[in-house]
C-alpha cells in the first residue's frame, strides 16, 4: 500500500513540480469546483422533486408551470457546468500529459539512458515507447477521473450521511448472550459496516487483477512491437520469404497476449460474481436493513421508504472502491510501470566503466587499451595510438575483433575494458556502416542531428549533389518532400557523408561507412572528405584497404593474446 502511494505521490509531483505546475494545479481546483456542482445539483433536484410532486397533489396549475421553469433552469445550468468542467478536465489531461512526457523522454535520452539501459542483463526495461506513448496518457486520464469521482463522493458522503443520520433516529433493540443491547443510529452504522465487509471481499477476489493488468499491457507492447518491427523490414523479409517465419512470431506473441487475457477475465469474471450482484442488490438491502424499525413500529411505511433512499445513497457513495476496482487495479499497474521506468531511466549511467576517460587534450591518444564483452572475453587490444588533426588513420582487423566496439568505446558508451582513452570533448562524429534514417524529409535526415536552419537548404542541397545524389534532390524538387525511404545501402552511405561535410568535425570515425560502395566511388568521395576537410582526422575502420587518393596511415588491431605474442 504504501509502495503505491509513493509510486503515486512521486508521479503526481513530477506534473505538480513541472513549470506551469501551479497554472495546472489551479486549473484542477476550478475543475474539482465545477465537479462538486453535481453534488449540488443533486441535492436541487431533490429539493425540486418533493416541491413539483406537493404542486400535483394540491392541482396547483401555476406553481406547475413555476417548477417546470425552475426545472429547465436547473438542467441549463447543470449541462453547462458538466460540460465546461470536460472541456477543462480535458485540457488540464494533454497539459499533465505533455509534462509527464517530457519528462519521460528527457530522463530516457539523459546521459544515453536509452542506450545503457537497452545493455542491461537484468531490469532491462520492456518497450520504453509503450511507456512513453501509452502509460503517460493512460496515468493522467485515470488518476484524474477517479480523483475528481473521488472527491465529489466524498463530499456527497457527507450531505447524504447527515440525511441518513437525522431520519434514522430509532435504535436497533438486540438481546445478545442474555444482554440487552441497544445500537443508537444503526442505520448509519449498519452502511459502514455493510461496506467495509463487502468492500474487503472486492479486494481479496480482485487482487490478482493489478498484476494480471500490467502483464496484459506489458504482452500487448510485445506484439505490437514485432508488427512495428516488420513493418521496418518488408525488403528483408519478402526477399527471404519469411512471411510464415513473421507469421510463426506474431502468432506466439499473440498467444502469450490471449493466455493472460483469459486469467484476466477469469479473475474480473470471479470478481464479477461479487460485484454484479451487489451494484444491483444495493438498492434493495437497505430496506432489508430498514425493517427491523418498521417492525417495532419506529417508522411508518413513508419513512421506511425514504430511510431507505438516504441508506442507498450512503451505501452507494461508499462503495466508489467496489465499484472502480477494475479501473482503480488498471491505474496502480499503469502507475507501477511508468514509475519504475521513470526510476530506472534517472538511475541510470550505465555500468561504472574501468576504461580510463580523459577528455581535455587536443590529440586522440590510446594506451594500453584492451576492451571486453559484458561477460569478460576479450577483445582487441590497441598498445598505442595517437592521431593528430588532419591525419588519415585506418584501423584494419578481423571480423568479429571488436572495431565497432572500439567506436563505442571512443563514444563514451562502451565500459568494458581497460586502458585509457584521451581525447577532446568536442567536435566528433561517429559513422556507422548503417546510418540512421530520422523520420522526415531528405533535407532534414541530412542535417541531422541538427537541424536544416543551421545549414539552410541550399547548402544541404549542394552537399547532397556533391555526394552523387542529385537525382534525388531533383526527384524531391524545391518542397523537401519524404523522401528518405526507399535509398539504397550505398545512396544511405552517401547520405551519411554528405552530413559529414556539413557538420565537418575535427574528428571523425568512420566505420565501414563507405563499404557499400564501388572502390571508384569510395576514391572520389573519401577524397572529397579529405579535401573539403582538411583539418578533420579521418579514423576509417575498414576489413578491406579503403581506396583513397591521398596517404593514409594502417593500424592493426589485434587481440589481447597477439599483443603478448609479440
Ligand atoms: N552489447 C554486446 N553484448 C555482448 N557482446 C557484444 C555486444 N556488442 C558486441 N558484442 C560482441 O563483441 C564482438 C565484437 O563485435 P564488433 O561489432 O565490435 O566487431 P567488429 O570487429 O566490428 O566486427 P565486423 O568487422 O564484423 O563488423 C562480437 O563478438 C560481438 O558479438
Amino acid at each position: 500500500m504504501f509502495k503505491i502511494a509513493g509510486q503515486f505521490q512521486r508521479l503526481i509531483g513530477l506534473c505538480v513540480r513541472s513549470p506551469g505546475g501551479r497554472a495546472n494545479l489551479l486549473l484542477f481546483l476550478l475543475i474539482t469546483a465545477l465537479t462538486l456542482g453535481s453534488v449540488y445539483a443533486s441535492v436541487r433536484l431533490v429539493e425540486w422533486t418533493g416541491a413539483f410532486y406537493s404542486a400535483l397533489e394540491k392541482v396547483n396549475g401555476p406553481e406547475v408551470l413555476r417548477q417546470i421553469g425552475i426545472f429547465a433552469v436547473i438542467i441549463a445550468l447543470n449541462s453547462a457546468r458538466h460540460l465546461l468542467a470536460e472541456y477543462l478536465r480535458k485540457v488540464l489531461e494533454i497539459r499533465w500529459r505533455r509534462t509527464l512526457t517530457d519528462i519521460a523522454i528527457d530522463r530516457w535520452t539523459a546521459n544515453k539512458a536509452f542506450w545503457h539501459l537497452a545493455q542491461a542483463k537484468t531490469d532491462r526495461i520492456d518497450n520504453p515507447d509503450q511507456r512513453i506513448a501509452e502509460d503517460c496518457r493512460l496515468f493522467v486520464s485515470g488518476m484524474l477521473s477517479e480523483t475528481l469521482d473521488l472527491i465529489s463522493r466524498v463530499v456527497g458522503l457527507v450531505s447524504f450521511v447527515a440525511i441518513l443520520w437525522s431520519l434514522s433516529n430509532f435504535p436497533l433493540s438486540l438481546a445478545f448472550v442474555g444482554i440487552d443491547l441497544e445500537i443508537p443510529h444503526y442505520m448509519v452504522w449498519a452502511a459502514f459496516l455493510y461496506v467495509a465487509v463487502c468492500s474487503g471481499l472486492t479486494h481479496l477476489l480482485g487482487r490478482p487483477l493489478k498484476r494480471l493488468f500490467s502483464e496484459q499491457q506489458h504482452r500487448e507492447a510485445d506484439f505490437r512491437y514485432a508488427m512495428a518491427r516488420w513493418r521496418t523490414s518488408f525488403d528483408e523479409v519478402a526477399l527471404s520469404n519469411g512471411e510464415d517465419a513473421e507469421k510463426r512470431i506474431f502468432r506466439s506473441r499473440f498467444d502469450a497476449l490471449a493466455a493472460n487475457w483469459r486469467k484476466l477475465i477469469t479473475r474480473e469474471l470471479i470478481l464479477g460474481g461479487f460485484t454484479y450482484p451487489f451494484n444491483h442488490s444495493v438498492l434493495r438491502i437497505p430496506l432489508f436493513i430498514a425493517l427491523p424499525g418498521y417492525l417495532a413500529g419506529h417508522v411508518a411505511f413513508g419513512g421506511l421508504m425514504q430511510l431507505s433512499t438516504a441508506f442507498s445513497q450512503v451505501v452507494t457513495t461508499l462503495s466508489w472502491f467496489i465499484f472502480s476496482y477494475r479501473d482503480l487495479a488498471d491505474l496502480v499497474a499503469t502507475a507501477s510501470r511508468l514509475d519504475a521506468f521513470m526510476q530506472s531511466a534517472t538511475a541510470s549511467t550505465g555500468p561504472d566503466a574501468s576504461i580510463q576517460r580523459l577528455e581535455r587534450s587536443d590529440v586522440f591518444r590510446l594506451n594500453a587499451l584492451l576492451l571486453d564483452t559484458p561477460d569478460g572475453r576479450s577483445l582487441l587490444a590497441i598498445e598505442n595510438l595517437t592521431v593528430s588533426p588532419g591525419e588519415s588513420v585506418w584501423l584494419r582487423g578481423p571480423s568479429g575483433i571488436g572495431k565497432t566496439t572500439l567506436m563505442k568505446a571512443v563514444a563514451g558508451l562502451w565500459p568494458h575494458g581497460t586502458g585509457e582513452i584521451r581525447r577532446p570533448r568536442e567536435g566528433w562524429m561517429f559513422l556507422p556502416q548503417k546510418p540512421y534514417l530520422p523520420l522526415g524529409t531528405l533535407v532534414e535526415a541530412t542535417a541531422y542531428p541538427s537541424t536544416v536552419e543551421r545549414f539552410g537548404e541550399e547548402q544541404i542541397r549542394a552537399a547532397l549533389c556533391d555526394v552523387g545524389l542529385e537525382q534525388r534532390v531533383v526527384d524531391n524538387g524545391a518542397a523537401g518532400l519524404e523522401a528518405t525511404e526507399g535509398l539504397s545501402g550505398g545512396e544511405l552511405q552517401r547520405l551519411a557523408i554528405a552530413r559529414l561535410l556539413l557538420h565537418a568535425p575535427r574528428w571523425a570515425i568512420l566505420d565501414e561507412a563507405t563499404s557499400a560502395l564501388d572502390p571508384a566511388a569510395e576514391a572520389k568521395l573519401l577524397s572529397l572528405v579529405r579535401h573539403r576537410l582538411p583539418q578533420t582526422a579521418l579514423i576509417l575502420i575498414a576489413h578491406r584497404a579503403p581506396q583513397t587518393l591521398f596517404d593514409i596511415r594502417a593500424v592493426d588491431v589485434t587481440t589481447t593474446q597477439a599483443l603478448a605474442a609479440a
